[in-house]
């Protein structure tokens, strides 16, 4: 079980290190654990974001554990040599499409939420977010119009194979789960969401059973707090999965609950390889001070261990671990609680 541990900038460091010790606590057997330097932290030690040398630990592993990447010192650079561009870079190299985001209020966990508790209690869903593509990714620049005016431009586009591919893994999700499908879209305004709707209508043709609708964006924003029931799987591109899926974990409690698997097609000796990490950043506000909430990062390895290493159990341990310690109140600043990041860690490895 090999794992390349990148923790990447702010509290990706501090949120790694609780995650790689619920990992080792597990006793797994032959688990290897390898490092390399990403984002800022990688600037500042070589030059550039995502070193030669940890997009080779990376693809030499089964798994990786990411951080988060983010550096306000890093702002003002080019942009191919901002933080950002590490994990953009490993999601595209890696060719780590498929973005899988479960966001749920565990029950009795209902008081969390900032929702009413019995909207809160319906909130369970999986946002399948396209990782590789869309506006992200596309052409972009500024430049200075004939009237002399800044503009700044960012191309949005989705060929037809990228839709497809996806929407495959939503309605997979969907027929093993038994849950609808939403496919999330803005194609009332732009011709990418059209060219995306009318592939995921294709694609729903080979899943008879499963029952599929579609919503534009602004709508499902608006549902995910107020009807979150109505949501079994959300199928959606890079960006409007971005921003729904912060949205989503606010309704659960926090963004420090909330874990991401990126899977690709690659498969190894174990399970599918895949990139795991929180859904947060490198939340520079609270960085170095203890503070961070380890559960979004200790809730990715479960998934690595769901996904990349065919360990349903202990994954499923994991969460019950992480169930239990907020059931006893061990609680973060981000949930009104005092626990820093260590206390926390130190709390579910005791209840695993
Ligand atoms: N995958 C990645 O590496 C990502 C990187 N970023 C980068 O991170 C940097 C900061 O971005 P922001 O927009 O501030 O988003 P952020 O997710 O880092 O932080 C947003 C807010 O949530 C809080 N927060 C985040 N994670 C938390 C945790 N585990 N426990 C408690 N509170 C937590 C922060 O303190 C902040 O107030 C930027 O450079 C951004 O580009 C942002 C999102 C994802
Ligand atoms: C920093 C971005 C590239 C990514 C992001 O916000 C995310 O994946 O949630
Ligand atoms: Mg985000």
């Amino acid at each position: 079980m090999k794992i390349a541990v990148l923790p990447g900038d702010g509290i990706g460091p501090e949120v790694t290190a609780e995650a790689v010790a619920v990992l080792e606590s597990l006793a797994l057997p032959g688990l290897t654990l390898f490092s390399g330097d990403v984002g800022g932290a990688a600037y500042h030690r070589h030059g550039v974001p995502l070193p030669d040398e940890t997009l080779e630990v990376a693809r030499v592993a089964d798994a990786i554990l990411f951080g988060a990447v983010g550096d306000p010192a890093c702002d003002a650079l080019e942009r191919h040599l901002r933080p950002e561009q590490a994990i953009l870079g490993l999601r595209k190299h890696l060719g780590l499409f498929a973005n899988l985001r479960p966001a749920r209020v565990f029950a009795g966990l209902e008081h969390l939420s900032p929702l009413r508790t019995d909207i809160a209690g319906g909130l369970d869903l999986l946002i399948v977010r396209e990782l590789t593509g869309d506006v992200y990714f596309g052409a972009k620049g500024q430049r200075v119009t004939d009237d002399g005016e800044r503009e700044g431009w960012d191309a949005m586009s989705y060929a037809e194979h990228e839709v497809r591919r996806i929407a495959h893994v939503a309605f997979r999700a969907a027929a093993v789960s038994g849950q609808p499908l939403t496919s999330v879209d803005k194609a009332n305004v732009l011709e990418t969401s059209q060219l995306w709707r009318d592939v995921v209508i294709e694609v729903a043709a080979e899943y008879p059973g499963v029952t599929l609708d579609h919503m534009y964006v602004d709508n499902a924003a608006m549902q995910v707090v107020s009807h979150p029931d109505r949501f079994g799987v959300v199928l959606t591109g890079n960006l409007f999965g971005d921003i729904l899926s912060d949205l989503a974990s606010a309704a659960v409690g926090s963004i420090g609950l909330l874990p991401s698997a990126s899977l690709g097609e690659r498969q190894t000796a174990h399970g599918t390889y895949g990139l795991y990490e929180p859904i947060h950043g490198s939340a520079p506000d609270i960085a170095g001070q203890g503070k961070a909430n380890p559960m979004a990062t200790i809730l990715s390895a479960a998934m690595m261990l769901r996904h990349s290493f065919g360990r349903e159990d202990d994954a499923v341990r994991i969460e019950a671990a992480v169930a239990r310690t907020l059931a006893d109140g061990i609680l973060g600043g981000d949930l009104g609680g005092s626990h820093g990041t260590a206390a926390i860690g130190a709390a579910v490895r005791e209840r695993l």
